[in-house]
């Protein structure tokens, strides 16, 4: 079986507290975007997974092995081959880590007719990572509690040019929260985006942007090149660090390739 895995961005990222398990609530809006990794699993021998096309360790710390580990524990799985192909960038706040692994646990539940349901797929993605269930539904939806509960939101921006960005800056999520500032009392995204796109730079904001452009003001840089470039709106996605846009119609690429890998998305 092969599918293809796709990414995420984060339209407004609020950090709203510190959790006694060190992880943070948030508010965001989760937005599934058209860059793709790709994914073939099928029965073999012996367990094993390759990657192509990235430089990072394949063995049991990889999210694709923890997704197929997980259902082997509770289900007679055969063993398999994963192959994955990586289009998705790391480190850049897309969720492509995240993606592979749901997608993992959807292919094996469709693959070998395990029978799970939506909600039993949410719960076992939430034990691979935060970022993991949203991508089991896989639609734009409102996120709160640690970025794992979700309400259902009618956002189409199919009729827009989405471009993202991504520099040469790997961001560790967990380094990127570590320096995060809480704040309270913020707008309510879900009302923020019922505004004109071209007044969201006024209210839709990604808490993580301030510690991460003055530590990285390549990626601030990145953000003014697309309003330089004619985007309506233009944020860091997640944790970083890549950069999206989104335009009315496709720009000239000349200043936005200088400053990293684009995606049309
Ligand atoms: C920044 C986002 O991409 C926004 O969608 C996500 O919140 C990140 O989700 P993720 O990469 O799936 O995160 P995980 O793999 O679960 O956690 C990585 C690390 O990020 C921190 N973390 C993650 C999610 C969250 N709500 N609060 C946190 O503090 C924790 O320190 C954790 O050790
Ligand atoms: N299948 C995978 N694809 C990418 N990274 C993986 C995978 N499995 C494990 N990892 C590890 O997870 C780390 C983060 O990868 P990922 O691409 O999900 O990060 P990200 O772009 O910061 O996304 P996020 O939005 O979840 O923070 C990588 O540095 C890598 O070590």
């Amino acid at each position: 079986m092969l599918e293809f895995a796709n990414a995420k961005i984060n339209i407004g990222l609020h950090i709203v507290g510190k959790r006694a398990d060190g992880y943070h609530d948030l508010e965001s809006i989760f937005y599934p975007v058209k860059v793709y990794d790709a994914i073939e699993i099928f029965p073999s021998e012996e367990y094993s997974m390759q990657v192509y096309n990235f430089d990072f360790p394949v063995g049991e710390d990889n999210l694709c092995s923890k997704a197929y580990h997980l259902l082997a524990h509770d289900f007679d799985l055969p063993l398999v081959k994963i192959n994955l192909l990586k289009g998705i960038p790391v480190g850049a706040g897309l969720g492509g880590g995240s993606s592979d692994a749901s997608h993992v646990l959807l292919m094996l539940n469709k693959q070998f007719n395990l029978h799970l349901n939506t909600q039993q797929l949410e719960t076992y993605a939430a034990q691979l990572g935060a970022d993991c269930p949203f991508f089991i539904r896989n639609k734009p939806v409102y996120a709160t509690g640690i970025g794992t509960t979700f309400s259902d939101l009618d956002l189409d921006l199919s009729d827009k040019r989405l471009l993202i960005v991504k520099p040469p800056i790997h961001i560790s999520t967990a380094e990127a929260y570590k320096s995060v500032a809480i704040r309270t009392g913020q707008v309510d995204l879900r009302q923020a985006i019922q505004l004109p796109i071209q007044e969201w730079k006024f209210h839709v904001r990604n808490d993580f942007e301030e510690g991460l452009f003055r530590a990285y003001p390549e990626i601030e840089r990145l953000k003014a090149a697309f309003y330089d470039s004619g985007a309506v709106y233009a944020a860091m996605s997640g944790s970083g660090s890549a950069v999206f846009g989104i335009f009315d119609e496709l720009p000239d690429l000349k200043e936005l390739q200088k400053l990293g890998h684009v995606f049309s998305a």
